[in-house]
């Protein structure tokens, strides 16, 4: 539950992850003052920046560049990726289509999600080493019936800036010989599983050893050329909203403080950028810890780029708290709101309320459903 927190603590996160895979994690000094960490703020924010994440900057901004360099081409170049129902609402979204509660956001953005399996050469080479390296979670066709069928496409690539998808999917996924996104996730919810009491690999096996994982790169023109009547202050880049899933990595511009979070009083506090860091928010727990509200308001007159990274349980997941998390907070489950079984059953159900709700070919794709729904949602 959110605090009158007035600032977004910032965790040191380099011995959490030094000892992540150590059977005796538990018992680490080093990790165990990481875990006390996360907790307060989990508990305190439900936001904290990760500093020590082990991802190279130079990678981290190099994202950023790269999505920059793809929104500054012109509209009719970024068309080409246009988000459809046939990519499994994959693609980019002009300014505006995005719509939180009704009101269009200020924002452009392109939707990459899980996508079927493939394997490209290096891959291939991998499996000859015998070190099994899976690009994204196989979606296969089918799998999950009529109903699952929105889901199924690719990923829409952009072949201008060249190296985009490249980039981004050593970003995601490829670790060749360092920490990337989704395995930096799964790590720091092997500290948070201990946060809230429970052991180190609670949100893997059934739960999240084959972790869902949606990446929005986003970008919000500056305040000027948004509205052209310098009023920036209407000018909603994200309305407010909570996340949904495990943990949101956002990877944000430097100099522009946009990304604010309420606190419990409705005060809204900035979370400037900070160089090094992402900004970590996450949902959970049988109300241990909340997912809180946040926005994004651009009022600089610069162009900002965003690049959130969502990790997500498994797509069959069951909707659940933790047996810990239920102990933890006096014995009762809390009832979950969401009417859902999993993961995947949520997901589809937005799905079904969005195309009904906003009469349109349902043109935000999972991303949006999964972070812009404002249900409080007890899973875990
Ligand atoms: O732009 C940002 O800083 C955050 C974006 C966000 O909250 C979201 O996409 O869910
Ligand atoms: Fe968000």
């Amino acid at each position: 539950m959110a605090t009158d927190f007035k600032s977004i603590p910032i965790i040191d996160i380099a011995p959490l992850l030094a000892k992540c895979d150590d059977p005796k994690m538990a018992q680490d000094p080093g990790v165990c003052e990481v875990v006390k960490q996360l907790d307060k703020a989990c508990r305190e924010a439900g936001f904290f920046y990760a500093k020590g994440h082990g991802i190279p900057e130079t990678m981290v901004k190099e994202v950023r560049n790269v999505t920059r360099k793809f929104f500054d081409l012109p509209y009719e170049e970024k068309l080409k990726i246009k988000l459809t129902p046939a990519a499994g609402y994959r693609g980019y979204q002009r300014i505006g289509e995005n719509i939180t509660k009704g009101v269009p956001d200020m924002h452009e953005a392109i939707d990459v999600g899980v996508t079927c399996r493939y394997f490209s050469f290096l891959h291939f080479i991998y499996i000859a080493l015998h070190c099994y390296c899976k690009c994204y979670k196989e979606l296969k066709q089918g799998i999950y019936g009529d109903l699952g069928k929105p889901m199924e496409g690719c990923n829409q690539w952009p072949h201008n800036p060249p190296s985009f998808k490249e980039l981004m999917e050593e970003y995601i996924r490829h670790s060749f010989g360092f920490l990337v996104m989704t395995e930096l996730s799964r790590k720091i919810m092997r500290g948070i599983a201990l946060a809230l009491g429970g052991s180190p690999d609670e949100f893997e096996g059934e739960r999240g050893s084959d972790a869902f994982w949606v990446m929005r790169l986003i970008g919000y023109p500056g305040a000027s050329t948004a509205n052209g009547k310098c009023k920036p202050e209407t000018d909603i880049g994200c309305g407010a909203h909570t996340d949904y899933g495990l943990l949101t990595l956002v990877n944000q511009d430097e100099n522009i403080t946009a990304l604010q979070v309420r606190n419990q009083s409705g005060e809204w506090i900035s979370a400037p950028p900070i160089p090094g860091t992402f900004v970590c928010t996450l949902i959970l727990s049988n109300g241990l810890y909340d997912s809180t509200l946040h926005r994004v308001i651009n009022t600089s007159p610069t162009y900002r780029v965003c690049v959130a990274y969502f990790y997500e349980p498994n797509y069959e997941a069951a909707m659940e708290p933790l047996e810990v998390c239920i102990q933890r907070s006096g014995g009762t489950r809390k009832p979950n709101i969401s009417s859902s079984d999993s993961t995947f059953d949520f997901i589809m159900s937005e799905i079904a309320v969005m195309k009904l709700e906003m009469k349109t070919d349902c043109s935000n794709f999972v991303s949006d459903l999964i972070c812009r729904t404002e249900t409080d949602l007890a899973i875990f």
